[in-house]
C-alpha cells in the first residue's frame, strides 16, 4: 500500500482508481491528454463525451490494454498499485461494450456466454466449470432475471436480452465496478427500460457504476458525479446537478441545449 493511503498510523482504503499525468500515444496520435482523476470504490460516475472525445482510450487504459508515457509526477493506479496482471484486474472491473456482443458469433447458450467469462473465452471448450462456477452462474442468471432465456443461443437473443448476457460475463467476479462503454445502441424503448432498471438493481447492490456515454438518458439517478471528456481531455468533473445544466453541456458538445429533469432523470432538448 502506497504511505499516502495511511492517516494518522490508521491504514484507509486507497482509491479505486488514481491517475496523474496521464498520456497516451498511438504513433503520432495523442489519444490521452494529461488526465488526472481519482475514483472511489463503488462511486456511480458517468463519463461523457462527443464522438471521438477519448472515452473507450480511457477504458482501455483502465484496463492496462494502453499505457501512459512514462515521466515525473506520472501516476497510474488501481486500489494503490501501480504494476497489475490484466487477469487481476477482472476482480475489480467487469466490463460491458456494445462491440463485445459482436464477438460472439459461435453456437452458445447465454449461459455459456456467462460462465465462460470466469475463463474470458468465448464459450467453454476445454474449460471444466467448476460447482462453484455453475452456482455463481445461476445466481448472477436470476439476479438478472434472465434464467428462463439461459438455453437460448446467444445468437438468438434480442440485442436487449443479449446484453443482460453480456453484464451478467461482467459480473461472475464480483468486481466492485461495472464499466459499460455506450452500452445501450441499438436498444429499443423497452430493452432500454429493463436493461436501465439492471443497472439500478446493480449500483444499489453495491457494484460502482462507471458509465461511457454520450446520451444522458442512459445516466441511471444513482449516479452522482459526472466527467466531461473531449479532446482526449477532462474539462469538467463535478456533481451531477452541476455538470448537467444547458451551458457546461451546450458548450461542451458544441450545440445550444436546453437540459430537463424528470425525477433523477435528465434529458437534453432543442439541439
Ligand atoms: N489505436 C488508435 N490509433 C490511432 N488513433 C486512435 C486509436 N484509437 C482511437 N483513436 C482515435 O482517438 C480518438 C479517440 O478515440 P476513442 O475511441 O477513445 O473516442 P470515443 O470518445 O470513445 O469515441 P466514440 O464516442 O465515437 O466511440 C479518435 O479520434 C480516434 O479516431
Amino acid at each position: 500500500m502506497n504511505s499516502e493511503n495511511i492517516v494518522s498510523g490508521e491504514a484507509v482504503l486507497p482509491p479505486l482508481l488514481e491517475f496523474r499525468n496521464v498520456t497516451v500515444m498511438k504513433g503520432s496520435k495523442k489519444l490521452l491528454d494529461s488526465l488526472t482523476v481519482t475514483i472511489p470504490e463503488g462511486e456511480h460516475i458517468a463519463i461523457l463525451g462527443p464522438n471521438g472525445a477519448g472515452k473507450s482510450s480511457f477504458i482501455k487504459a483502465i484496463m492496462r490494454e494502453y499505457y501512459p508515457l512514462r515521466g515525473d509526477g506520472v501516476v497510474f493506479r488501481v486500489c494503490g498499485n501501480d504494476v497489475w496482471h490484466v487477469s487481476d484486474l477482472r476482480s475489480h472491473f467487469g466490463i460491458v461494450s456494445n462491440e463485445l456482443q459482436y464477438t460472439f458469433t459461435r453456437e452458445i447458450t447465454g449461459r455459456d456466454v456467462v460462465l465462460s467469462g470466469f475463463f474470458s473465452s468465448i464459450g467453454l471448450y476445454w474449460h471444466e466449470a467448476t460447482p462453484a462456477m455453475e452456482q455463481k452462474t445461476d445466481e448472477i442468471l436470476r439476479f438478472l432475471e434472465i434464467d428462463h432465456l439461459s438455453d437460448r443461443l446467444f445468437t438468438t437473443l434480442s440485442s436487449g436480452e443479449a446484453r443482460r448476457f453480456l453484464i451478467g460475463r461482467a459480473l461472475v467476479h464480483d468486481p466492485k465496478t461495472l464499466i459499460l462503454d455506450e452500452p445501450t445502441t441499438s436498444l429499443d424503448l423497452h430493452a432500454l427500460h429493463i436493461f436501465r432498471a439492471t443497472l439500478r438493481k446493480i449500483a444499489q447492490a453495491g457494484t460502482g457504476i462507471i458509465m461511457v456515454t454520450h446520451m444522458l438518458p442512459d445516466i441511471i439517478p444513482e449516479t452522482s458525479r459526472i466527467i466531461l471528456m473531449k479532446d482526449g481531455r477532462f474539462c469538467g468533473d463535478g456533481p451531477k446537478k452541476e455538470m448537467l445544466t444547458g451551458e457546461w453541456v451546450g458548450r461542451h458538445f458544441g450545440v445550444p441545449v436546453h437540459i430537463r429533469e424528470d425525477d433523477g432523470w435528465y434529458y437534453a432538448t432543442g439541439y
